[in-house]
């Protein structure tokens, strides 16, 4: 019988927003990573972003300030610098892992550019909350850099950025290839690096892509069976944060079209996760589309726990 495949999204919970963070939390991951493969899937990963590709730009803003040596680094040149950052942790952690259980399977980290379109109109909307939480003076010289900011009740000032939807992945034959070859592979980090196709050229955008519909993408591309996103809670819920929240086990996609309009789902949180599973699942016969927390991968491919989207 053929193996399963498996498209995993790791949200922010398995990287936090500093290195030190992320060498802790990458193990968390590591070891749902591995559980799933003992589960004998054919494995993509694809990973979250936004705090490092924020420290990134900062960082590379700040020190053209200071020293005229060093220059600005557009914005998808920083999705790429933390494609690597990510990846590189995650694929030498995920293979300590790998190794201690005794199994011997490559894992390689892809570049990969995903091509957006320029009338997007997301370009003149920016929503994608990336980098670290500010002050009110920190806020007030971004605005000045000519980038955009929002304020969190209770917790900052944060950046935002245009988030225009994934049209293609040019990597795709990359990643199907090493997928055949029994390979596990980390690509669409941070939702991919954002490209326009000029002629020939591929030109980096300014933007961060959702890495949420990427993922769902990627998952249409590898023909994948399942779509799996892990981050920080065990189960989707209605009414979430209130006295009257309730978690679900299964959505259907009426219902879960229901609750979108009902206003159920955060815009920059929850809802991708949803949409992008009502998508997926509604796209093709005998798919699973699954949410849940981190910690709980091996238990939701199971039907045991988080919740799964269904016809
Ligand atoms: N309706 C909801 N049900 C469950 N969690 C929700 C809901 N709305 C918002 N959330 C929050 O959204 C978070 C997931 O979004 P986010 O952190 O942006 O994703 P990711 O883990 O992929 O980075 C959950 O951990 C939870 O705190
Ligand atoms: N690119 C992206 O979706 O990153 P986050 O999940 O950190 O927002």
């Amino acid at each position: 019988m053929p193996k399963k495949k498996l498209v995993v999204a790791l949200g922010r919970s398995a990287f936090g927003d500093t290195f030190p963070e992320q060498q802790k939390a990458v193990k968390i991951a590591a070891k749902a990573i591995v559980d799933l493969v003992e589960e004998n899937f054919d494995i993509v990963i694809t990973h979250s972003n936004g705090p490092q590709v924020g420290m990134f730009h900062t960082a590379m803003t700040e020190f053209s300030r200071l020293d005229s040596k060093y220059t600005v680094a557009p914005m998808s040149v920083c999705s790429a610098l933390s494609q690597g950052y990510i990846g590189y942790d995650l694929q030498n952690i995920i293979r300590t892992e790998l190794l201690n259980r005794g199994i011997f399977k490559p894992i390689s980290t892809l570049i990969t550019q995903v091509k957006v379109d320029p009338f997007d109109k997301a370009f003149s909307n920016p929503t994608k909350i990336i980098g670290r939480y500010m002050s009110s003076e920190e806020a007030e010289l971004e605005k000045k850099k000519g980038n955009y900011v929002i304020y969190e009740e209770g917790k900052g000032y944060r950046r935002i950025i245009a988030s225009p939807k994934p049209k293609d992945i040019y990597e795709i034959d990359a990643i199907k290839a090493l997928l055949d070859s029994n390979q596990i592979v980390i690509a669409g980090g941070g939702g991919g690096i954002p490209v326009l196709e000029q002629g020939t050229t591929l030109k980096g955008a300014s933007a961060v892509i959702e890495k949420d519909y990427t993922s769902e993408l990627l998952a249409e591309l590898v023909q994948a069976d399942i779509l799996l996103f892990l981050t920080g809670v065990e189960k989707v819920a209605i009414h979430y944060g209130t006295k009257e929240e309730q978690p679900l086990d299964f959505i259907t996609v009426n219902e879960a079209k229901e609750y979108i309009s009902d206003g159920y789902f955060d815009a920059v949180s929850m809802l991708p996760k949803v949409e992008a599973s009502i998508q997926f699942i509604s796209s093709a016969p005998n798919r699973q589309a699954i949410i849940t927390h981190i910690e709980k991968a091996k238990d939701a491919i199971h039907g045991k726990t988080g919740t799964s989207i269904i016809i």
